[in-house]
């Protein structure tokens, strides 16, 4: 039985980089042989459409709730095309849950192949191979490996004399993968023109034996993912470098704090030109998750970022005080919480799996897209999205995003994107803070443009003057970015837009154009992802008012406000009297909410 457990735990796995196969022959803690795995999941993602369907209508889902999805296709596979069905012994439950609904399962086996004209399994075999490869085949000539330079350890042009060095330089995404080559073996490369340092090479090139990947000069990211940081941080120079310290709240498995140490690092070397870069202590890094944040601290080891992140394993950002002096310099935080993770694609060699989607989904307006590879356990994300702690998520994680792909209703959705905006709102409390950004890897409306809407209408936004980035004040490379943000869901199988949503309604055109989006299936190489930064005005912090807190702790506090102006403490209270009772028990409270 342990064979289909280690076969999802292998899937859902985060990807850590290196050929599929050698993943599966590398990993400890699997049970059963790693050919055995590597097999099942090889021969079962041949059929995956087609398993996908018959799952799907015969409903096994809805009354069999030990079956994930992958757990069923997996099963299912062997149920009804390996010699010896499911290798499981008979008793065991799992194998009664699919054996359960033989019958069913087997009269939409035979029609999925009369539907697709076969005689004979041989043909249906040979039809489903064609039908997969016409998939695929679009996937892997859209997507690209993404690598970024770690300008703590090397620079762009130091990569591109070494490691790089016999690489060709292309002049588009599309040019990395010329029809029928084994694209993996041409050393081809693209500098990308958004994001500074990011380069993009062929589908499958495989870089976990350079000593450049091994000690941390070079980090597989997505683009997508490096857009938060960069926005947060963006072009400086010696003259107007980064000032303040800065938080990543959501951080784990470390993808964009190394990415801010890494912008970082190259201001600060602008700065010290002729002398020796001498990195201090910038950047809080936290998350949640204990287990997620051992990755956290060895992803910024290797990326050399130690000097410069503090990392707060396990700590829940929202239990962080923002009063606490030792944050009394954050100036920037970046957040990028546990989203449906609507938006991922496959992003390496893993064989991508359609997979069957249970009822109460697939009738869902704002449910996700056949499932592609993702993390499992349905229950992980339904305790995450509904408990205001996050609690350790148990499934394992996949890359940089936590929460199973596509199986989310309308109410997760909805709890998610509560967390979400508490998240966010607890980041504009920050009372130094003058720079947030909040990204998600999701496609949905309601965890994107909708939390910013939220966010925009909340007290904490409008006391103390926060507003989006506008695009003319965004980096170069993100200014010129097009894809910006959307009044309407897209239909998750044709894609086409759906009607307005009132939930936005109240965005004006200029903030949808403050926001950045990422589609899949575009010529852009990326999967969904959503950013937005939001700014506090020099102006607005003059005069502003600004919630202080009389309590330390955020859970406790009452909030008073306060109005500010030319940057002083106005003494006068609510009533404008300075007689009122409740602020006079506060008198000697520090000064804590005030903007740049
Ligand atoms: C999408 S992942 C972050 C990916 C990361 N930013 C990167 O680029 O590598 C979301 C993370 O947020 C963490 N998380 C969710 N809620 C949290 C909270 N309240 N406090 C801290 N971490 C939280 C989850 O454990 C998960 O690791």
């Amino acid at each position: 039985m342990s064979l289909y457990f280690d076969a999802v735990a292998i899937l859902t796995a985060p990807s850590t980089g290196g050929s599929f196969k050698s993943r599966i022959y590398n990993a400890r803690n699997l049970r059963a042989s790693p050919a055995q795995i590597y097999a099942l999941i090889i021969e079962a993602s041949k059929w995956d459409r087609v398993l996908a369907e018959v799952i799907e209508k015969s409903d096994i889902l809805s009354v069999e709730r030990k079956l994930t999805p992958l757990l069923a296709l997996l099963l299912v596979y062997d149920h009804l095309l390996s010699k010896k069905g499911i290798a499981a012994p008979a008793a065991h439950p799992i194998r009664q849950a699919v054996e359960r609904h033989k019958v069913r399962l087997k009269a939409e086996f035979t029609k999925a192949r009369v539907r697709r004209g076969c005689a004979s399994v041989d043909q249906f075999k040979a039809a489903v191979l064609k039908e997969k490869r016409e998939a695929d085949g679009t996937n892997q000539f859209v997507y690209p490996r993404w690598v970024r330079v770690n300008n703590i350890r090397s620079s762009l042009d130091e990569q591109l004399r070494t490691t790089f060095a016999d690489y060709e330089r292309v002049d588009s995404l599309a040019a990395l993968a010329a029809p029928d080559d084994d694209r993996s073996k041409r050393k081809l490369l693209y500098l990308d023109p958004n994001i500074p340092d990011l380069v993009a090479v062929p589908f499958g090139a495989d870089f976990t034996s350079s000593s450049a990947y091994k000690n941390g000069e070079i980090i597989l990211q997505d683009k997508a993912s490096c857009f938060p940081a960069y926005l947060l941080l963006g072009d400086r120079d010696a003259k107007n470098a980064w000032q303040g310290d800065l938080v990543d709240g959501c951080a784990a498995p470390g993808n964009k704090t190394t990415h801010m140490a890494s912008i970082l690092a190259q201001q600060q070397k602008q700065m010290q030109q002729d002398r020796q870069w001498n990195p201090q202590k910038q950047i809080f890094s936290m998350d949640a998750s204990k287990l997620r944040s051992k990755t956290l601290q060895k992803m910024v080891s290797l990326a050399g970022a130690d000097p410069m992140v503090t990392v707060l394993q396990g700590q829940d950002f929202l239990a962080l005080d923002p009063d606490d002096p030792q944050y009394e310099n954050v100036t920037g935080l970046l957040l990028d919480p546990s989203c449906s993770g609507s938006g991922i694609v496959g992003r390496d060699d893993v064989p991508q799996l359609t997979l069957p989607r249970p009822k109460l989904v697939q009738s869902a307006k704002a449910g996700g897209k056949k499932r592609k590879r993702g993390a499992e356990n349905h229950d992980d994300a339904d305790e995450l999205a509904s408990n205001v702690t996050l609690a350790e998520p148990s499934a394992a994680p996949s890359d940089e995003n936590d929460i199973p792909t596509g199986t989310m209703d309308n109410e997760r959705l909805t709890k998610l994107s509560n967390l979400q905006a508490r998240i966010v709102e607890h980041a504009l409390s920050f009372p130094s803070a003058t720079h947030v950004t909040y990204s998600t890897c999701s496609v949905h409306l309601i965890e994107n443009e909708a939390v910013v809407a939220r966010l925009l209408a909340s007290d904490v936004a409008r006391e103390r003057g926060w507003r989006l980035l506008r695009r003319e004040e965004q980096p170069d490379g993100l200014r010129r970015w097009i894809h910006r943000g959307v009044r309407r869901d897209r239909d998750p199988d044709t894609g086409a837009e759906l009607q307005d949503d009132e939930s936005v309604s109240a965005l004006t055109e200029k903030d949808l154009e403050a926001c950045l989006r990422c589609w899949s299936g575009d010529s852009e190489g990326l999967g969904g992802f959503f950013v937005a930064g939001f700014v506090r005005d020099a102006e607005a912090s003059h005069t502003t008012l600004v919630t202080q807190s009389v309590s330390k702790s955020p859970a406790k506090s009452t909030p008073r406000t306060l109005k500010v102006e030319h940057g002083k403490e106005n003494t006068k209270t609510k009533n404008g009297t300075g007689n009122d009772s409740e602020e006079d028990d506060d008198e000697d409270e520090e000064w804590s909410g005030f903007s740049d």
